[in-house]
């Protein structure tokens, strides 16, 4: 069998409590089938165009010639390496599966200029680009194209050579990328961006990048009787009643990689949980953790967890209350799409919907058009400033007042907006902060948590309390035929999102960092206290 879950406690029971009601109502066989019917009527138009996801597996197939063939042509050329431009599932699945499958390939899901810039000098001469946007307007795959195209024609390189397209037919990148003579691929538009993995914009680059795609293909589609039977042993309808039939309701879902073989396995899953659930004043927030994690030590009432173990035979060895899968990565991906798909209808929700992903982006664009220098900081302490609606006189007073401010059924979100490839050691700030709080906290770079966790933070529970970190980037970066540099998209990205939080009475604060490693330093110190 591809794919195994074991349970206990809280989450065995809501199997025992759902499963039989799922089989009863026969919704594994109608998802198989597609029938849109099954999140409610509001729902019905959005699902009827969002269930290919289901056998994607046997229509990638299609593709997976065509991709070796240009890989072989790029190849002759001696274009061997890889990057992705891609927001959220655009990109997030590709990461997955080429870390898993041990290959290279640079993913760049952000406007943070340095990281932009490292993206750009590594080695552009032996480099293609896939840009992915199943929308085709994102404004960060569009930024990153454009630079891309101009650092390739002042390198005397044809960008069309170099620049290969995934997104959905009649997208507006996919018009003026046939026009402009790129290689676009097109993907299935009836799959949503978040359950997109086993379609091209999961494969295709992932395939350029050397990734034995059939394999993976093959994984997925072993998986799929699994999950299609209506029967109570159903992985993926286990797998959905852990997620969302707990009560009562486990507001949190702490995901591990405990032994997997799955690298980044937690991230892409936290992008299709939190964006399909957190909507509605409902939802579930994924949080990823370290095997070391404060949070699996302090018995947390509200805190499913569920680990990813290496084989069959541990996901047998279940800690008390918690949940062990085990399987390969096609199969992985299938069934946490299904039982995300189930936790929906559970929850009573849509999950093929992302009402408040556009809040942000709206907000983000209106500062772009009116670009202001940020507002004077509210306290200036030291080489950090500090802003937001919660504030003290130092860094320290105004980390606890945010801290204090956290309901005893909340969250801390941490959201850095640095290069999270240069600046990695700010994600050890999570723990730290979840060993004071004793409550779950996320941790997300910006701008990629905008669209993952970035949906549950303003249309889920509203508990949760944002610290944001900025830094003033030594160097910036035009932006083609935009009247804003990355550095300045990037602000208007992390204030426009202050904005929307605090406009649904939450609780934020933005420290700008002016020297990092001070800041780190100081912030490493303060979030020990
Ligand atoms: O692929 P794109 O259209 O560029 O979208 C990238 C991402 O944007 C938004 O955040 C959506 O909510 C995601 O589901 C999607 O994956």
């Amino acid at each position: 069998m591809s794919f195994v879950l074991h349970a206990t406690g809280a989450a065995q029971e809501a199997i025992d409590r759902v499963v039989p009601q799922l089989v009863a109502d026969g919704v594994a066989g109608r998802i198989a089938a597609k029938d849109s019917t099954l999140w409610g009527e509001a729902a019905e138009a959005e699902a009827s165009k969002r269930l290919g996801w289901i056998d994607a597996a046997s229509n990638t197939r299609g593709l997976v010639d065509d991709v070796l063939e240009l890989k072989a042509d790029l190849a002759a050329k001696g274009v061997d390496r890889f990057a992705l431009a891609g927001m959220g599932g655009s990109s997030l699945a590709p990461e997955v599966i080429t870390r898993t499958f041990g290959v290279h390939l640079t993913v760049l899901d952000s406007t943070e200029p340095g990281q932009v810039l490292t993206a750009l000098r590594d080695e552009l001469e032996r480099t293609a680009i896939v840009v992915s946007s199943k929308s085709g307007s994102t404004l960060e795959t569009d930024s990153a194209k454009r630079v891309f195209e101009q650092w390739y024609r002042e390198a005397g390189i044809d960008p069309t050579e170099r620049i290969i397209v995934v997104t959905d037919p009649g997208s507006p990148l996919d018009g003026a990328a046939r026009a402009a003579g790129y290689r676009v691929f097109n993907a299935d538009p009836n799959v949503g961006g978040r359950y997109s993995a086993l379609t091209a914009f999961g494969i295709v680059p992932s395939a350029l990048a050397g990734v034995d795609v059939a394999e993976l293909l093959d994984e997925a589609e072993a998986a799929l009787p699994l999950v299609s039977e209506d029967d109570e042993s159903n992985p993926g309808l286990q797998l959905g009643a852990v997620l969302a039939g707990t009560k009562p309701l486990k507001d949190y879902i702490g995901i591990v990689a405990d032994g997997t073989h799955i690298v980044g396995f937690a991230d892409w899953a936290e992008q299709l949980i939190a964006e399909s659930t957190g909507k509605q004043g409902t939802g579930v927030l994924p949080v990823v953790l370290d095997v070391d994690a404060a949070e699996l030590g302090e018995d947390l009432a509200d805190l499913q967890v569920i680990r990813v173990v290496g084989s069959r035979a541990e996901a047998r060895e279940v800690a008390a209350g918690e949940v062990e899968v085990a399987g390969t990565l096609g199969a992985q991906l299938l069934v946490w799409e299904f039982a995300t798909a189930v936790a929906g209808r559970l929850l009573g929700i849509d999950p093929f919907d992302q009402p408040d992903v556009e809040s942000a982006k709206d907000a983000a664009r209106g500062l772009l058009e009116d670009l202001a220098p940020p507002a004077p900081a509210t306290v200036v302490d030291g080489s950090i400033e500090l802003r937001g609606s919660v504030s003290g006189d130092t860094l320290e007073s105004s980390l606890d007042a945010l801290l204090a401010a956290i309901p005893a059924d909340g969250y801390l979100a941490v959201h850095t907006y640095l290069d999270r490839l240069g600046e990695e050691r700010f994600a050890t700030l999570r723990d730290l902060l979840a060993a004071r709080t004793q409550r779950p906290v996320t941790f997300g770079w910006g701008p990629r948590f905008l669209h993952s966790t970035g949906q549950y933070h303003k249309g889920g529970k509203p508990v949760g309390v944002f610290l944001q970190i900025l830094g003033t980037p030594a160097e910036d970066l035009e932006i083609p035929e935009r009247p804003f540099t990355f550095g300045q998209l990037l602000q208007a990205q992390a204030g426009g999102d202050a904005a929307v939080l605090a406009g649904h009475d939450r609780p934020v604060l933005t420290l700008t960092l002016t020297d990092l490693d001070d800041g780190y330093r100081r912030l490493a110190t303060a979030a020990a206290a």
